[in-house]
């Protein structure tokens, strides 16, 4: 059968890479569409990179007509939450009006089946875990709130222009490509274990550990770990699930599986063969102590059920692919990982 392209933008970002790859063993052409502003050239390895922001529609419109994808995954968005309080018009402009202008450039060639990119940001602090996608959406930084807006922008376009949407809630991906082909290179890096990483390493002196007072078994806040590569198997799902004909629907993708900062600290410890150096540092403002998914409507309506549980497993993945600050800084200009 002819294979078939999907347009990926964001497809030089972590997931967005991962999926890429999964997208071309599932047999489909993937069609990175990235400006590069925190993506790899060297991450796009399965398919066509088009260098192009989701904000400039004639580029859009240059790519969709090239390669004719039968669907969109949205993955480019920026995504730091300390940053999106400090400066909301770039989260606003990017991830809101980038969107919008994406799906006018999809109206304008009559393609409407679109996998977007949400998170459990947009539930804010609920008040129990596990969560249901029937929780109330209140998202607590604009970060949070782009993504919840984007949803309600796709229901519209829905009603409105007969748009198919999967809007996927990932709680924390982790992990990286088993093949070490790829990984979490990100720079600024935030998420824990990426920074744990860079403790273990002395790039930085010390993880610092955002509160031990939460009211939970270890003190420590308990997120959801769902590995990287069982998130990009659910958006090639999510595609196919549209393409037959599928309700449009907002999904969790979690494990379902409770994890604490000290049981990762632990895990990276395992992995590593190394001591974590780490501190104590007050409470990062708007971290709920607990989050964490019921999964089982992805399961009802994708079939999707994350196949990866054991969270040393997904750290070694992560460890097996980890890059120090000054790799990472030649990454940018392609002097690492040739082809
Ligand atoms: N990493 C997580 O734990 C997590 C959790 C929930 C949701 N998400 C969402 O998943 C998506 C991917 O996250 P990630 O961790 O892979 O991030 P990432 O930064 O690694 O990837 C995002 C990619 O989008 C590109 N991009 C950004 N703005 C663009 C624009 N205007 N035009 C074209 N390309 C643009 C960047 O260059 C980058 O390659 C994001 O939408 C994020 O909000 C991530
Ligand atoms: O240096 C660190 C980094 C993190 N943490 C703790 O580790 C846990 C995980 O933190 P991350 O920053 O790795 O991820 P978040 O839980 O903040 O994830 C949130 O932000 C992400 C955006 O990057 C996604 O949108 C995700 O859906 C959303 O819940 C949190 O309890 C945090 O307090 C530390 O103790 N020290």
């Amino acid at each position: 059968m002819e294979r078939r392209h999907v347009l990926v933008t964001g497809g030089a970002g972590y997931i967005g890479s991962h999926a890429c790859k999964a997208l071309a063993k599932a047999n489909y052409i993937p069609v990175a569409f990235d400006n590069l502003a925190l993506g790899h050239e060297k991450a796009v390895r399965w398919g066509p990179l088009v260098v192009g922001d989701i904000g400039d529609g004639d580029s859009l419109d240059r790519a969709l007509a090239v390669y004719r994808p039968i669907a969109v995954i949205h993955f480019a968005a920026f995504a730091y939450v300390g940053e999106s309080v400090r400066d909301p018009g770039k989260y606003y402009t990017n991830n809101v009006s980038g969107t919008l202008s994406l799906l006018e450039a999809m109206r304008r060639t009559d393609l409407r089946t679109m996998v977007f990119s949400s998170t459990c940001a947009t539930y804010g602090e609920p008040k129990t875990s596990p969560i249901r996608e029937a929780e109330p959406q209140a998202p607590v930084n604009p970060y949070g709130r782009t993504k919840w807006m984007i949803e309600q922008i796709l229901e519209d376009y829905a009603s409105a222009y007969g748009f198919q949407y999967a809007a996927l809630r990932y709680f924390n991906a982790c992990g990286s490509d088993p093949d070490g082909e790829i990984g979490e290179w990100h720079d600024p890096e935030f998420h824990l274990i990426p920074r744990a990483f860079m403790a273990v390493t002395g790039q930085i002196p010390h993880l610092e550990v955002f509160g031990d007072d939460y009211d939970t078994p270890d003190g420590t806040c308990i997120r959801d770990y769902i590995h990287v590569n069982d998130l990009a198997r659910a958006h090639i799902q999510a595609v196919q699930y549209l393409l037959k004909g599928g309700k449009n629907c907002r999904l969790n993708l979690g494990t379902g599986q409770p994890t604490s900062v000290m049981e990762i600290i632990r895990a990276v410890e395992r992995v590593t063969g190394r001591p974590l150096p780490r501190r104590l540092a007050p409470r990062r403002p708007g971290d709920p102590a607990v989050l964490f998914a019921d999964p089982a409507r992805a399961r009802e309506v994708l079939g999707f059920t994350a196949e990866i549980k054991d969270i040393t497993y997904m750290v070694q993945t992560a460890w097996n692919t980890y890059i120090d600050g000054q790799d990472l800084a030649q990454l940018h200009i392609g002097e690492v990982f040739q082809d």
